[in-house]
């Protein structure tokens, strides 16, 4: 990706996974690293791949498909095969494998399948690395144009001055650039625009706390970081315009799986009477998917929760631990699903396909809403 001069926070994680110059590795910027420590990992094999994105050192739903892209594309260059079919079938079993590592973001094996169906169209093993290079950049490039659309379309929900509380992290690091929940706030930013954003700090692996206030912060953004129990105080207290979070899989019927917590957040929203924005890409829509109860729900190692980033346990060994890493917010709680076509409203079974339809028409989403 290129480089900017000075870059801004955006721009500067905007390049937080790219390919190395030579193309043959996958460069990350480790997620669980942040605030305290910037450090990138070199990526090369399947295995550290996989890895990188099961520990989350590279995590939320577009910059996850983002990542795989790349790393198919450098696992690309070590097949050996003589035929283009063992090429397929080889590359075949290394998407397969990456899309195991996480299941609830389709983002993932949305650009796996994007990857694999691009190098099937080839009719030569150099035409399809070729065509593989140039589709990993085009799915890190599109991202970057999907996530300003959203954040277009999202500015327009909200107005100077607005308190907007958020969940987990869809800011730069979770995407390319903007962000898809972040987007209008950083959008907002550089057009003078002031907002108070109140970041939960999303237990158990706090990406409120270390990614978001820290992107928000470093960025200028007046942002306060809250417990998750905090949530509903901060509404009553009239400090919450609009909720806006990401989302991992959005349902045919716009039930959505997001960080666990956010279902949480858009009942008290209800109750206060706060509107709960997703904002995501089409690239998390799953019309495969009819309602929430068919999107898979990752389950995590308990011991997150006893232990990870505490120096001393905080729970006894033997304690049992329920550890889901998502839920799934019901549609009728959501006051709109913003994507880079506009903002869905309910019904939206119906709003869904109509983005569907456009993308399909391939219409550019930016400059209007015609939902
Ligand atoms: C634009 S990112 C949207 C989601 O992926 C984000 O809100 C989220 O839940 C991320 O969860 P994570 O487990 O950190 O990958």
């Amino acid at each position: 990706m290129r480089k900017e001069a000075n870059p801004t926070m955006n721009e500067y994680l905007s390049d937080h996974v790219h390919l190395t110059d030579d193309g043959t590795a996958v460069v990350i910027l480790d997620q669980t690293q942040l605030p305290c420590r910037t450090e990138y990992l070199t990526l090369r094999t399947a295995q550290e791949m996989f890895d990188a994105i099961r520990l989350l050192q590279v995590r939320g739903a577009p910059a996850i498909g983002i990542c795989a892209a790349y790393d198919l594309y450098v696992l690309a260059q070590q097949v050996s095969s003589d035929t283009p079919e063992a090429f397929l079938t080889q590359l075949r079993q290394q998407a397969d494998y990456l899309a195991s590592s996480r299941p609830t973001a389709v983002n993932l094996s949305w650009a796996l399948n994007r990857m694999l169906d691009i190098a099937a169209a080839q009719t030569s093993i150099a035409d399809m690395l070729s065509a593989l290079h140039r589709e990993c950049i085009a799915i890190h490039e599109e991202d970057i144009a999907m996530c300003r659309a959203i954040s277009e379309y999202g500015l327009t929900l909200i107005k100077d001055g607005d308190g907007i509380l958020t969940h987990c992290n869809a800011g730069p690091l979770a995407t390319s650039r903007y962000g898809t929940a972040l987007g209008p706030l950083f959008l907002g930013k550089e057009r003078g625009m002031h907002f108070h954003v109140f970041s939960d700090e999303t237990r158990p692996l706090l990406q409120g706390a270390r990614l978001t206030s820290y992107e928000l912060s470093r960025a200028g953004i007046d942002v306060t970081l809250i417990c998750d129990n905090m949530a509903s105080l901060v509404m009553k207290n009239g400090w919450i315009q609009a909720c806006f979070v990401g989302c991992d899989r959005v349902a045919a019927n716009g039930d959505t799986a997001n960080k666990i917590g956010t279902s949480g957040v858009a009942i008290l929203a209800r109750h206060y009477g706060i509107p709960f924005y997703v904002l995501g890409p089409t690239s998390t829509i799953d019309l495969s998917c009819a309602t929430g109860a068919d999107i898979p729900i990752e389950q995590r190692d308990p011991e997150e929760i006893k232990q990870k980033f505490y120096a001393e346990p905080m729970a006894l060994p033997e304690v049992k631990c329920y550890n889901p890493a998502f839920d799934v917010t019901d549609q009728s709680l959501i006051s709109g699903i913003v994507t880079e076509y506009g903002i869905c409203r309910a019904p939206y079974t119906e709003s869904l396909r109509t983005v569907f339809a456009q993308k399909t028409a391939g219409q550019s989403g930016e400059g209007r809403n015609p939902l």
